[in-house]
Formats: C-alpha cells, structure tokens, sequence
C-alpha cells in the first residue's frame, strides 16, 4: 500500500487549435504523496496550468492515466468526477474568481452547497474557514472592499472550508505585492503542517524552494526534483 494521493502516467494533453495540433504536455509521469507540498514552474507556456487543470479534473488528459487516492480518473462518470472534485479538491486561482454581488461569508458558503450539510452546517463551516485565514471580522465585506490580499484569503477559505483532501493553487501570489503574497504564502505552509496535500503554479523560485518537490516543466515535458534549498533550485531550474 503506497502513500500517494495522484499518480500521473505518461500523462499528454494536446489542444486542437482548428487544424493545428497545439502540443502542450507530452508523456509527463510522477506521483505526489498525500500531506506533501508541490510545487509546479516553469517558463511561461511551459504547460503549468495544463497539469493543474489535469490533476484538478478541470479537463482531461489526451492519453496517459491519472489516478487520485487509488482511483483511475478515466473509470469514472462525469458524475463521479463533478463529485470528486466538489468534495476533495480545493481549487484556489491568481485571480481570485469571487462573485461580486455577495458577500464574503457567502461566497465561501456557496462552495458548500453541493455538499449534503444543512445551511446552518454550511454557515458555520464558512465562518470557520474564514477565522482561520484572520477575516472572521470581514464577514460581511464584498469583494470589492478588500485588498488584493485579503481576496485571495476569502479565495483560500473558500477552497478549504469544505476539507478537501488536496488543494490546487494556479499562481495564487501573482497578483499581489510582496508582503500580501508572504501572507498568502504563510497560510499555505499552515495548511500543509496541518497535513493537507498542497499543490502550487508558481513563478517564484523561494516559494517553490519551500515546497518538498518541484515538478519542472519545460515545454512540455517534465523533469522532477525534491530540494528546499534555493541555490540547489536556481542551479537545477536553470541547467534544465
Ligand atoms: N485552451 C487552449 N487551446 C489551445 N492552446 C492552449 C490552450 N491552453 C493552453 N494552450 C497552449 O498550451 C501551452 C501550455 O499552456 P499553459 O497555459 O498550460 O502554460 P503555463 O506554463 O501555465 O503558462 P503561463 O505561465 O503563461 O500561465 C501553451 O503553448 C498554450 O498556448
């Protein structure tokens, strides 16, 4: 009995662009165990958000297989992936994806309605969800009252209230200045001492140093290494 939560096989996703085949990840294979820290970089174009969209079940691979805690994605309905994703995965996005006309205590409730609690259920789990992120005094804020930062926080207390096995993160830090994003940063590294399986797109290499694997991708295809020092990143990153 293994410890991992994905196992990605000679996973390959093409786009069709009309007539043009758009090659975007090629034959790529890696396992991430579950309660690690990932971090997925690359150069731009490198086909980051294509293996997060993948493992996110967002989309599905052209061939190659995936499984999640044991079990082959493919072999699954629609259905049971929608349900999958809805309950165990966490997914948070650089640019926040919050509805405008509700307020943050709502947008992290409207996560939970798929799940079977009852609204009292749902309330109290986005309040605590946001507690733990230091907006419990925000509640009733929208959106667009809040700095970068903080939207990102609501966008992370969103993704966790519903306990997801994993949490998938597409650049979380890009859109904010420096001490917002260590912010963001610090929530992570909590998530992932409480156990929680992390996986992060980043451009940054201190954040993806933090991680304990980095999944480098360059066009296309894959090349892996687990270090928390940043030299040793910085040299492997670049000699790739
Ligand atoms: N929906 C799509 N249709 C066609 N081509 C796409 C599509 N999405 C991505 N691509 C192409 O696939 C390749 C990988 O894109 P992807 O967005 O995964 O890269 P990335 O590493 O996340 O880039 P960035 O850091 O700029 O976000 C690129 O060549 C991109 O143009």
């Amino acid at each position: 009995m293994n410890n991992y939560l994905l196992e990605a096989n000679e996973l390959s996703k093409t786009y069709k662009m009309g007539k043009v085949d758009v090659p975007a990840l090629k034959n790529v294979s890696f396992t991430i165990e579950k309660g690690s820290f990932t971090a997925i970089i690359g150069t731009s174009g490198s086909g980051k958000s294509t293996l997060l969209n993948l493992l996110g079940m967002i989309d599905n691979p052209t061939s190659g297989s995936l499984s999640f805690n044991g079990t082959q994605i493919s072999q699954l309905t629609n259905k049971q992936q929608t349900k999958m994703r809805a309950e165990q995965i966490g997914f948070i996005f650089q640019s926040f994806h919050l509805v405008p006309v509700m307020n943050v205590l709502d947008n992290v409730a409207l996560q939970l309605y798929f799940s079977r609690s009852d609204k009292k259920r749902r309330k109290e789990a986005a309040i605590h969800a946001l507690q733990s992120v230091g907006l419990g005094s925000h509640l009733h804020h929208y959106p667009a009252d809040l700095s970068g930062g903080q939207r990102q926080r609501v966008s992370i207390a969103r993704a966790i209230a519903k306990n997801p096995e994993v949490i998938l993160a597409d650049e979380p830090t890009g859109s904010l200045d420096s001490k917002s994003g260590a912010e963001v940063i610090d929530i992570f590294k909590q998530l992932h001492k409480q156990g929680k399986t992390i996986i992060i797109v980043t451009h940054d290499l201190e954040i993806a140093s933090i991680a304990n694997q980095q999944l480098i991708l360059r066009d296309g295809e894959l090349k892996e290494t687990r270090t928390s020092k940043i030299q040793e990143l910085r040299q492997y990153y670049y000699s790739s």
